[in-house]
């Protein structure tokens, strides 16, 4: 049974991420106890060595076929065939949305961009359980999502150390300042700011801009997510701090994808474009 988490305006409300969370659920009973056939590939650069050698706005590509915000995005794509495009135009990382009730996506999917591209890949999809990231790692996935807003404290330490002990990469990503100060608790390398709000869809940039500072001066590599429609934004987010941004719609819808990339490829060591 789906637990009400929310009472708002008078009324029993499920936001969008409570109602992910609850399919998750479903999902992980088929899950458990299955084994999963690893896909064979050759050895990729991890996305933090492709970070510390770039001196250009870290690009992650994304996969996104649909979503609960925007409804259909592109649900002709051919996975493998936008994930090659991207790598070829520069792309450190590749993510796919695996999720299917929501996003339209597979692990299929993932597994098709895996046999095309020697990127490393994002597994973006809801982790509640490590028979996800079992999944996703026996996929080709090297990078895992945890969303601190979908997780407690103890689920978000476990998972962690799970994916680690596992030799893959994390994003923690979070949307405000508690979030945030729950995850430097983990010390990760990678740290995303999801710009949307995830339970109203709201998308604001000026999220990076205030949760950046959070993380001044430490190692952390810090990702901007959605919202970066044009050059502009992903220099905005630059001056705040952060040197990779993952970005889906824009690029899935784009009339001219390369020339669209490129100018996203913005210097990190200039202050002012
Ligand atoms: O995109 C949504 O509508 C959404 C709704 C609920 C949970 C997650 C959602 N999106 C996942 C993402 O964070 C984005 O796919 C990713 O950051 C790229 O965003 P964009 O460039 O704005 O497509």
């Amino acid at each position: 049974m789906i637990t009400v988490k929310k009472f708002r305006a008078g009324c029993l409300k499920l936001t969008i991420l409570d109602e992910i969370i609850a399919k998750k659920k479903d999902e992980i009973k088929t899950l458990t106890g299955q084994t999963f056939q690893p896909v064979a590939y050759e050895p990729v650069p991890t996305f933090q060595s492709l970070v510390a050698a770039s001196s250009q706005m870290n690009i992650i590509a994304e996969i996104k076929r649909s979503s609960p915000s925007r409804g259909a995005i592109n649900t002709t794509v051919d996975p493998a065939d936008q994930a090659k495009r991207y790598e070829a135009l520069g792309a450190k990382a590749i993510s796919v949305l695996t999720d299917q009730a929501f996003f339209n996506g597979s692990i299929e999917d993932l597994i098709q961009v895996r046999k095309t591209v020697r990127l490393p890949i994002l597994c973006k999809d809801f982790m509640i359980d490590p028979v996800q990231i079992d999944r996703a790692k026996a996929a080709g996935a090297n990078i895992i999502l945890l969303i601190v807003a979908a997780l407690s404290d103890a689920q978000l330490a476990e998972l962690y150390q799970y994916a680690v002990e596992n030799d893959l990469e994390v994003l923690v990503e979070v949307h405000d300042e508690e979030e945030m100060e729950r995850a430097l608790r983990l010390e990760p390398e990678i740290i995303g700011i999801n710009n949307r709000n995830l339970k109203t869809f709201e998308v604001n940039l000026a999220t990076t801009e205030r949760l950046a500072s959070m993380v001044r001066g430490m190692k952390t590599i810090l990702i901007s997510e959605s919202g970066m429609k044009q050059q502009g934004d992903v220099i905005r987010v630059r001056n705040a701090g952060a040197n990779a941004v993952l970005v889906g719609e824009t690029f899935m819808r784009a009339e001219n994808l390369e020339e669209t990339f490129k100018s996203f490829q913005v210097s990190l060591f200039q202050n002012i474009n």
